[in-house]
């Protein structure tokens, strides 16, 4: 098993550089903008070719019907979305589908890879900025092959904490980050940051740019192969409660140290999402 595994995280790098190549080059070219939920919530014709490419690619080194896919846009068009004990691979073709669209230089592929429902390891290739994040579980964490770690800072006063706003924009929901983020401001922190990718912002948590990000009303591939890439980083992941982190429930809180994660935690206004693995009648 042992071998089977470091062969598919190579070859998850492999892909995830070949899908980075795909959105660069789409990049160049007139994009086609579609929605999804929302006005705001976007979706290309890259996102969905890229997630296809990926997937066609692992099922043809893997073989067919022996592993399972969670892919963000399979979802959007009706695709289950539950982690089984299976092989699975928890795939974002596009993380920062806006940015993608908008030209804003942070745009990721984020692939991760899970067995008997535990993250085995996760490839993040920030593909504008070239850089490829992996880390396999028990084995570190990498950036273009360096080994990264994340900050030493345990005074939330000299941290920079990372979070975003999301696609939901109902004024409860709003209200709700903005206040958070304004008590996080006010403790003070040195600043707050947003690269506008999940994936990207658990990165600069694992190489020690960021102190902490935390979302909630992400989603299972957003934040998957990241979650692995931190903690393999000698980051922390919870869940906005405190709790540990599920995967499945849209609530985030990553981190350098327990210390500024429960610091944080303290000022996190919960307002309540639909679970990623919720039945079709509740999404
Ligand atoms: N409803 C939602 N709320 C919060 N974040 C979301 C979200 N939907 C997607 N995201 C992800 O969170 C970050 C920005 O908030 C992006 O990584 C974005 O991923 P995406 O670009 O793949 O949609
Ligand atoms: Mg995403």
């Amino acid at each position: 098993m042992e071998d089977q595994w470091q062969r598919a995280y190579d070859f998850a790098v492999e892909v995830a550089r070949k899908a980075g190549e795909e959105i660069r080059k789409a990049g160049e070219r007139e994009i086609r903008v579609m929605t999804k939920s929302s006005t705001v919530d976007l979706v290309t014709k890259t996102d969905e070719r890229v997630e296809k490419i990926i997937i066609g690619s692992l099922t043809d080194e893997f073989g067919e019907g022996t592993h399972c896919f969670i892919g963000e846009e399979s979802v959007a068009k009706g695709e289950p979305c539950i982690l089984t004990d299976k092989p699975t691979w928890i795939i974002d073709p596009v993380d920062g589908t806006t940015n993608f669209v908008h030209g804003f230089p942070f745009v990721a592929v984020s692939i991760a890879f899970a067995v008997n429902k535990q993250l085995e390891f996760g490839v993040v290739y920030s593909c504008l900025e070239d850089k490829m994040y992996k880390a396999r579980k028990g084995k570190g964490a990498f950036c273009n092959d360096q080994q990264i770690q994340v900050s030493d800072v345990k005074d939330i006063h000299k941290s920079i904490i990372i979070s975003e706003h999301g696609t939901d924009r109902s004024p409860e929901k709003v209200t709700k980050t903005f206040s958070t983020m304004q008590k996080i401001l006010c403790i003070p922190v040195h600043g707050l940051r947003g690269s506008g990718t999940a994936a990207t912002n658990m990165c600069l948590v694992a190489t020690g740019a960021v102190e902490a990000f935390f979302e909630i009303g992400i989603h299972c591939w957003d934040i998957a192969a990241g979650a692995v890439i931190v903690q393999e980083a000698g980051g922390i992941l919870l869940d906005v409660d405190g709790g540990p982190l599920d995967l499945m429930s849209r609530r985030m809180v990553s981190a350098n140290n327990e210390t500024i994660a429960k610091r944080i935690i303290k000022e996190i206004e919960i307002f309540p999402v639909v679970r990623d693995d919720a039945p079709a009648e509740k999404q």
